[in-house]
This record gives structure tokens, C-alpha cells and sequence, in this order.
């Protein structure tokens, strides 16, 4: 299975409501749709340097390693097999300007107006609650074959309010 990050900048915006530093991915998984920054770990990096590293890489953001709160871990299964293991962060710390790269148009949105009729399906079941400060388990089943942002979203778990405290990596 492929382990992924996704990780959720935030700021207090001009008329004191929360953003969220979005994504419109211009390439790969999910051309088209918005999503967090984010992507595939290498070999020998830990997701929360991944987070940072891709943040960077698609946007030009330096956000902190030690200020990324853990808020998700999400399981995506593709006709009952593992395809994705995806580490979900938000983080307050935050710098410089987001710049478009090959991969990514980044925008800042306003947390009740993030686009989710323009996102993977699975999104609006989990994003808001982690947008909202809280924490989640999430296991999603997708069928229909590769690749997956074709394949159907057939049923989901959640549980909320699960504690990532131990996990610093
Ligand atoms: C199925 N429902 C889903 N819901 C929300 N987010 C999803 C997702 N499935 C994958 N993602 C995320 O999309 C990013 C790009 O995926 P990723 O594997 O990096 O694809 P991409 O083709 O861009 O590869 P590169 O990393 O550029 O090599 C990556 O953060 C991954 O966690």
C-alpha cells in the first residue's frame, strides 16, 4: 500500500475567519480537484518531513515539522485491497507566499467555503471535522479498478477523537 501525507495550512483570514491553504492539483491522482498539499513518502522519510517537503515542493510554503498537528489517518481501499495510507496535518505555522508550481495552483479559502463538489468524494465526510480542530480514523472503499479517481466511492468508517499524541514521526 502507498503511503501518503496531506497536510492542511490554516491562518486567521482579513475579517477574522479561518483558511485553509488548498490546492488545485494540475497533475497526477486527483487532476483537476482540490486537495491539501501533499503526496508520496520517500524511502527514509518519515511522513511529517514528507508533509513539509511536498508543502514546500508544490507550493513554496516552509511550514514548522515540530508545529504539524497529526489530525488523520485515512486508509483508501481500491476493490477491498489497500491502495492508500494517507497521514492528515494541520498546521498554524506557516511561511512565505504560495506560489503555483507544475503541480499545484494554491489558494487561500475560507473554511466554510472550501469547494467539495470539487474534491475527491471522500473529503466532506472527514475534512471539515479536521478543519474543525478535531482527529480521525478513516477507512474509505473505492471499486471499479485503477485508477482510483475514477473508481466509485462505495462506503466508509470513521471515528473521531482518536489521540495521535505518541506519534512524533
Ligand atoms: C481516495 N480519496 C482521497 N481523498 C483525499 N486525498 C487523496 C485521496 N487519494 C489520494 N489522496 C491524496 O492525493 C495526493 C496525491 O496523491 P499522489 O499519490 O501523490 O499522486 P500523484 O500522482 O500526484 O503522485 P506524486 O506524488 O506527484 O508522484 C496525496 O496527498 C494523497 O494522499
Amino acid at each position: 500500500m502507498r503511503e501518503t501525507t496531506l497536510c492542511f495550512p490554516m491562518r486567521e483570514g482579513r475579517d477574522g475567519e479561518t483558511e485553509v491553504l488548498l490546492i488545485e492539483k494540475r497533475r497526477g491522482l486527483g487532476e483537476g480537484w482540490y486537495n491539501g498539499p501533499g503526496g508520496k513518502l520517500e524511502a527514509g522519510e518519515t511522513p511529517r518531513e514528507c508533509a513539509v517537503r511536498e508543502t514546500h515542493e508544490e507550493v513554496g510554503l516552509e511550514v514548522e515539522p515540530s508545529a504539524l498537528e497529526k489530525a488523520g489517518e485515512l486508509t483508501f481501499l481500491l476493490d477491498g485491497e489497500g491502495h492508500t495510507f494517507c497521514h492528515v496535518y494541520r498546521t498554524r505555522s506557516v511561511a512565505g507566499e504560495p506560489t503555483a508550481s507544475e503541480e499545484a495552483y494554491p489558494e487561500w479559502v475560507a473554511i466554510d467555503e472550501v469547494p467539495y463538489e470539487q474534491m475527491w468524494d471522500d473529503d466532506h465526510l472527514w475534512l471539515p471535522g479536521v478543519l474543525e480542530g478535531e482527529t480521525v480514523v478513516g477507512k474509505f472503499r473505492f471499486e471499479g479498478g485503477q485508477p482510483l479517481d475514477e473508481a466509485e466511492f462505495v462506503g466508509h468508517d470513521l471515528e473521531w477523537g482518536v489521540s495521535f499524541a505518541a506519534d512524533r514521526k
